[in-house]
């Protein structure tokens, strides 16, 4: 019963939370931690299970992993007894995150092969490996599938090459970048993803000791070392988390500063937030996002690779805007199914209809491929409560956003899945007077 929220609805969120370091950050510098001679320092990381999930891998391949509590909120990541490429219990690390791809490139110049098991994440569309495959394979390495996994080795070592991605994504940005560092020469890569937390990445690696540069034409160019030590570094924060709330003022008529927020890496999401009719107040210390008390504005959007409107904004965003007057058309570019979490929404009254076509403005890859990636939202929808099923990390935040912006009561089950990106997220909710019990 532990997974079931039921929420009395119809409270607005007020008060103040603090975000921390961004999960899509902080579980790929623990990965870079591989690549040091020395120990590392993390500060500013989230108690979220993604993290729980990368410690246990990587003390199952031998890094020694201390975790700081107290205001720091700091980990310490000593490699020096890394043995194990191929490690007993991996399996059970499978299935929930998706992070074990990005050891490919720090375990194969370490140890000279990996075993690396499927992966987990968010199922919100099919997310194919093959770029990642591709640009191990471009470095030399020899790749084979097994049955619950991929085997590498590298009998020659790596070295560097001239990448360019099909699509500017993110985890294989991070593959490249993890594994050029330590290659034999240079590597040049083309289309690459440029979101903050690669930046940060980059800026991580750069304290250990790597050159890159990074080009205004999505090129990344990577001066290979032969040695790398360990980094000390405070993570940039969690964007996601950040407008995952301001999203909850909204639905929700209410007024919630989130400590920790910062302007520049959000600047695309102020924009809509603005333009939805919101109300920001942006300090030093966070942001302040308050709903504006009249009607809210209907748009038109589509996600992007950044410095676009993010696709993990998206799913929080769409139910602000079953509350906004008029109709709303969002284009999902980045997946092709996220969508899924909307028919939870329509069983709360929210008016969404999908469609296969590409709506409001240009055509994207899915366009032509039969998949429900444009959204038509109709508002202002009066929500009332229901039993939903959490479906993935930020479809799950959603729902609840719904459940606490409805009338009447719902019982949102699988809860569990949002502490893999949201951390104390009840006890957060219990902050700004959310009505709900546990069970
Ligand atoms: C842990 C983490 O950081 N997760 C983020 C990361 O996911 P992740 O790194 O998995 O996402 P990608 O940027 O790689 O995926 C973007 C698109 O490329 C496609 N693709 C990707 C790799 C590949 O080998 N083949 C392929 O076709 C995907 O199916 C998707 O359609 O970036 C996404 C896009 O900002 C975010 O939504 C996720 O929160
Ligand atoms: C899709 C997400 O994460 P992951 O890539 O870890 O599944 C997300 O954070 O919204």
């Amino acid at each position: 019963m532990n997974d079931v929220l039921t929420v009395h609805g119809g409270t607005p969120l007020v008060g103040s939370l603090a975000v921390r370091g961004a999960k899509n950050f902080v579980s790929k510098a623990m990965v870079a931690a591989l690549l040091g001679e020395g120990p590392s320092v993390l500060r500013n990381v989230p108690q979220i299970r993604d993290v729980t999930v990368v410690t246990g891998l990587l003390e199952l391949h031998g890094v020694q992993v201390e975790d700081v509590q107290g205001p720091e909120s700091e980990l310490r990541l000593d490699p020096a007894n890394v043995d194990h490429a191929h490690v007993a219990d991996i399996d059970a690390h499978a299935g929930s995150s998706r992070i074990p791809i990005l050891f490919c490139g720090p375990l194969l110049h370490r140890l000279g092969e990996a075993f690396i098991p499927d992966l987990g994440g968010c199922r919100i569309g099919d997310r194919p490996i093959n770029y990642h495959l591709d640009v191990l394979r471009q470095f030399g390495a020899v790749v084979d599938k097994m049955p619950n996994g991929i085997s590498l080795k590298a009998p020659n070592g790596l070295q560097g090459t001239k990448l360019e991605l099909p699509y500017p994504s993110v985890g294989s940005t991070e593959q490249v970048l993890l594994t050029a560092v330590r290659a034999e020469g240079v590597t040049e890569l083309r289309n690459a993803a440029i979101e903050p937390e690669i930046m940060d990445l980059i800026a991580v690696l750069q304290k250990m000791g790597a050159i890159i540069s990074v080009d205004t034409d999505r090129t990344i160019r990577i001066e290979g070392v032969d040695r790398l030590s360990g980094f000390t570094h405070t993570a940039l924060p969690d964007r996601i988390e950040a407008a995952s709330w301001a999203c909850a003022a909204l639905a929700t008529k209410g007024d919630i500063m989130v400590h920790g927020a910062r302007q520049t890496e959000m600047m695309t999401f102020l924009n809509v937030f603005r333009k939805v009719g919101g109300e920001l107040d942006i300090r030093d210390e966070g942001i302040r996002f308050s709903h504006p008390g009249g009607a809210l504005n209907s748009l038109v959007l589509e996600t992007d690779v950044h410095p676009g409107f993010m696709t993990d904004w998206q799913q929080p965003l769409v139910v602000a805007l079953t509350q906004a007057s008029g109709l709303s058309i969002v284009h999902e570019t980045v997946y092709e199914n996220r969508f899924g979490f909307t028919a939870a929404l329509r069983d709360m009254g929210a008016q969404i209809q999908l469609y296969r076509e590409c709506l409001g403005g240009r055509a994207c890859r899915f366009g032509a491929r039969n998949f429900q990636h444009s959204a038509v939202i109709s508002g202002p929808a009066k929500l009332h409560g229901a039993d939903i099923t959490v479906p993935d990390l930020r479809g799950g935040f959603s729902h609840l956003i719904a459940a606490l912006a409805a009338e009447g009561t719902s019982r949102v089950r699988g809860i569990g899945l949002i502490d893999r990106g949201y951390e104390h997220f009840q006890t957060k909710l219990e902050s700004l007077g959310a009505n709900y019990e546990r069970g």
